[in-house]
């Protein structure tokens, strides 16, 4: 049974249909402002323990199994066999080369066409984000965490049972243990007595012994549990992984919503909002990079409410949540199918744009390996032909993901060329994710705009039956400014949807909002981190519980 990390569902019919019929006890909260009352609260508690015990059970069965972590760790393997280079390669039968073929139909361009380097930047059209030269440990935190988790497990617990995955778990202990630390010096004294949410000791009793290694059974865990149970999943599907990357994005976004819900709940539950408390509003928002056009709907949306009905604070803030997400979700509602998961024996081409440095490559990666996890044929083609670094970046990437990549060795290379073999190969396989890396920074826009434009007239003349999505991967870090990204690249080309990288950075989360409302552009993924699990199909219900979720 595959699990589809697109749709995040098994896929077997029958699972669904089991699902229908046995959905959680804990309901989705339907009131837009009701606080989750005890009953309901004890609910998501026993769902919680029930998903904690089913991850217990993989991963007893998972214990002697291969860890394929390790494996996609492991640096300077072989590449995916039978990685295809378009020069030099046997050509799919009855595929003319890609070369003569676009040289026929007029594409190729004429060498020198390029124009001087630093145009764009002088025009201050697309500007490269400054990002510090990583050195290679920081790259791979993964396994330097693995071998410093496991080295302490051993003197601190020799009998305990190896966990598995090592490198998966061992980074989720080193990452507990920060948050813990982290907690530990920012803890304030609170009352208990709320909750059956947090940890309490009757939830804690029922796991104790048997904990999870890297996995405690604590607030950051209910809370992922209970976000999952609102949606209607069912506690024997939740996986480590899944549970792990919820508590990665709030993590990421603990800042932002500290700041926020600590204003929000000393402004909200008055009654209509005043004028210095729409100012408040309005600040920490903007301070959010929420953006001045989103936030301003947003506090009318607000306003307008509290002068209906005098809502206590908890209520205004899920009304808020609700005008977030309703945000978040309006381009489902106007252009955008709100599934965003590749048809299955279909070849569908997803083209990655976006400037250098923004994530795109690793992204590519990720994305790449999601779709393998999730049973897809995949495929990637390096067309970021303009610097020769990105195409074996790219290699890189594609056997961690255990996927080919066509590339063609010779800098400066037609990228529309390599997007033909692409598709060629895709074609003579019957591939149906085709991930197309494309190049970020060419000299001015109208080379950036030819180039894409090119590549997508080939896709649409080479793969007409494809369904093709055009990706912008924006680094979530760069606040207001990735949003003038967004629109030069929006020219060029007919973008479908917005990935945003590296919301585990300084990133405030904000921008996703701003972005939809002024693009009109759906989020598609969220990267929170540099391996290969931190990206996931985006989902406005998550991303506001971590943004001002209590
Ligand atoms: N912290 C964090 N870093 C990320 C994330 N996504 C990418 N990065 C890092 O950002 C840097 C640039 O990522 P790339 O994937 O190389 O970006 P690119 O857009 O392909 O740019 P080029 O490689 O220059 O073509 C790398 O160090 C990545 O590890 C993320 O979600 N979080």
């Amino acid at each position: 049974m595959v699990f589809n990390w697109f749709r995040r569902q098994f896929n077997e019919k029958e699972q669904q249909e089991q699902e229908q019929a046995t959905k959680p006890t804990a309901k989705q909260p339907e009131s837009d402002a009701e606080e989750t009352t005890p009953d309901v609260a004890e609910d998501y508690l026993n769902w919680a323990k029930a998903a904690y015990q089913n991850i217990q059970k993989q991963q007893v069965s998972s214990e002697g199994e291969p860890e394929a972590e390790e494996e996609l760790e492991a640096e300077g393997e072989p590449e995916a066999e039978g990685e295809l280079e378009a020069e030099g390669e046997p050509e799919a039968e009855g595929e003319p080369e890609a070369e003569e073929e676009l040289e026929a139909e007029g594409e190729l361009e004429a060498e020198g066409e390029l124009e001087a380097e630093g145009e764009l930047e002088a025009e201050g059209e697309l500007e490269e984000p400054e990002t510090e030269a990583v050195p290679e440990e920081v790259r791979e935190p993964a396994a330097a965490l693995a071998i410093e988790t496991s080295e302490q497990a051993e003197t601190s617990e020799p009998a305990a049972p190896a966990p598995a995955p090592v490198s998966f778990l061992a980074r989720a202990e080193a990452e507990r243990q920060a948050r813990m630390q982290r907690l530990e010096e920012t803890a304030v004294e609170a009352p208990v007595e709320e909750d059956l949410r947090r940890p309490t000791t009757a939830g804690q009793r029922d796991n104790e012994g048997t904990e999870i290694p890297g996995l405690p059974f604590d607030e950051g865990f209910l809370w992922s549990a209970e976000v999952l149970a609102a949606q209607g999943r069912r506690a024997d599907q939740v996986s480590l992984e899944e549970i792990t990357w919820l508590q990665k994005l709030r993590q990421s976004l603990d800042k932002t919503r500290r700041s926020l819900i600590n204003q929000l709940r000393a402004i909200v539950g008055q009654g209509p909002l005043n004028k210095a408390a729409v100012m408040e509003i309005e600040t920490a928002l903007l301070q959010a990079d929420v953006g001045v056009e989103a936030t301003d709907l947003i506090i009318e949306a607000l306003q307008q409410k509290l002068k209906e009905e005098a809502l206590p604070p908890a209520e205004a803030i899920a009304y808020l949540k609700k005008i977030l997400r309703e945000m978040l979700d309006r381009p489902f509602q106007e252009k955008y199918n709100a599934n965003f998961v590749p048809e299955k024996e279909t070849l569908n081409i997803w083209v990655i744009a976006g400037v250098n440095g923004a994530g795109k490559t690793t992204t590519i990666g990720k994305i790449a390996h999601l779709s393998k996890q999730s049973g897809y044929k995949t495929l990637i083609a390096a067309a970021d032909t303009f610097r020769a670094a990105a195409v074996e970046q790219v290699k890189v990437w594609g056997s961690r993901a255990d996927v080919e990549v066509i590339a063609n060795p010779v800098k400066n290379s037609d990228p529309a060329a390599v997007v033909f073999d692409g598709i060629s190969a895709a074609q003579a396989r019957g591939t149906e994710l085709l991930l197309v890396d494309t190049a970020g920074r060419l000299q001015n826009k109208k080379n950036l705009m030819d180039e894409l434009a090119k590549i997508r007239r080939i896709v649409d003349r080479k793969a007409p039956d494809a369904v093709v999505e055009s990706l912008l991967v924006l680094d979530a870090t760069l606040g207001q400014n990735g949003l003038r990204q967004a629109q030069v690249f929006s020219e060029a080309i007919n973008l479908s949807g917005v990935i945003l990288t590296k919301l585990d950075g300084t990133a405030k989360g904000g921008i996703a909002l701003a972005i939809v409302q002024q693009m009109g552009l759906p989020i598609r993924f969220i990267g929170a981190g540099e391996g290969i699990e931190d990206l996931r199909p985006f989902s406005s219900y998550e991303f506001v519980e971590a943004l001002i979720g209590g």
